[in-house]
């Protein structure tokens, strides 16, 4: 595991850029895995600007989203399929073919599910998976507790994300109850993940991803397992983190 800590959250956008940017010119039909949230806001911003400054090409770019809220419609200013075109897609010259994400519409979760892996699959698998992170160290919306064997399914929220993700509505009792996400296996077969954090409400669950016990109690934890992960966090987040880690390289960007 590299461990990048940044002195803001500006930063931490751009050094993911950086990753993102550098997978997409040395592979141009990269198969990226993106999320949504307020964390990855700045990196798409960043590549947003990279594109159009020294026009960065994704035209035969795929890109698979984590998650989608479960009876959101496309069109619903807080999908996350409105997200992703409004603070990404829209800007940038991807195929409207190449872009998937789950369908919260679909009326067999099971099905959908399936459907979504095997694209996945026939895409030939995630070369560079984008996560950001749960105050409860969820990714995706892989909730404490839920198996590591799961690939895309329904997931019921926790009280806490409902909460957390409450300010993006009018309020919490607006929040979606269930989300289809893809698992933590599908994540764990990505060839490449960046992990985002930023703010100090992030920096227990990014303390437990880094250095906690390998749980499903805190699924991000899982990635100290997996070949090729680099955090990214703003210092804030990276508050709790020891000095030292054992197998963990760390640099500092101020
Ligand atoms: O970046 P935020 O808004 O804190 O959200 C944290 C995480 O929770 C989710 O919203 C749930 O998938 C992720 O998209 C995000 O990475």
């Amino acid at each position: 595991m590299r461990l990048i800590v940044t002195d803001s959250y500006e930063k931490m956008g751009m050094e993911a850029a950086n990753i993102v940017a550098g997978q997409v010119y040395l592979k141009p039909n990269s198969v990226l895995g993106l999320a949504t949230g307020s964390t990855p806001v700045s990196m798409y911003q960043r590549l947003v600007a990279v594109h159009q400054s020294v026009g960065l090409d994704f035209s035969e770019v795929t890109t698979f989203n984590l998650d989608e809220y479960i009876g959101m419609s496309p069109d619903n200013p807080q999908s996350y399929h409105y997200f992703m075109q409004e603070n990404f897609f829209r800007h940038i010259n991807i195929r409207p073919e190449n872009v998937f994400l789950p369908n919260g519409m679909a009326e067999d979760m099971v099905a959908e599910g399936e459907r979504y892996e095997q694209l996945i699959e026939s895409r030939g698998g995630i070369d560079l998976q984008v996560l950001g992170i749960g105050q409860n160290a969820h990714i995706g919306f892989n909730e404490p507790d839920l198996k590591f064997a799961a690939t895309t399914h329904k997931v019921e929220l926790d009280e806490e994300t409902i909460q957390a993700n409450s300010r993006f509505f009018k309020s919490a009792a607006e929040v979606p109850r269930y989300a289809i996400s893809m698992g933590i296996k599908t994540i764990m077969m990505a060839e490449h993940v960046i992990l985002l954090a930023n703010g100090r409400n992030k920096a227990e669950a990014v303390r437990k991803a880094v250095c906690g016990d390998v749980t499903p109690e805190a699924p991000a934890s899982i990635l100290q397992l997996h070949r090729d992960v680099v955090v990214i966090v703003e210092r804030e987040a990276a508050a709790l983190l020891p000095p030292i880690i054992r197998g963990v390289n760390i640099t500092y960007k101020e």
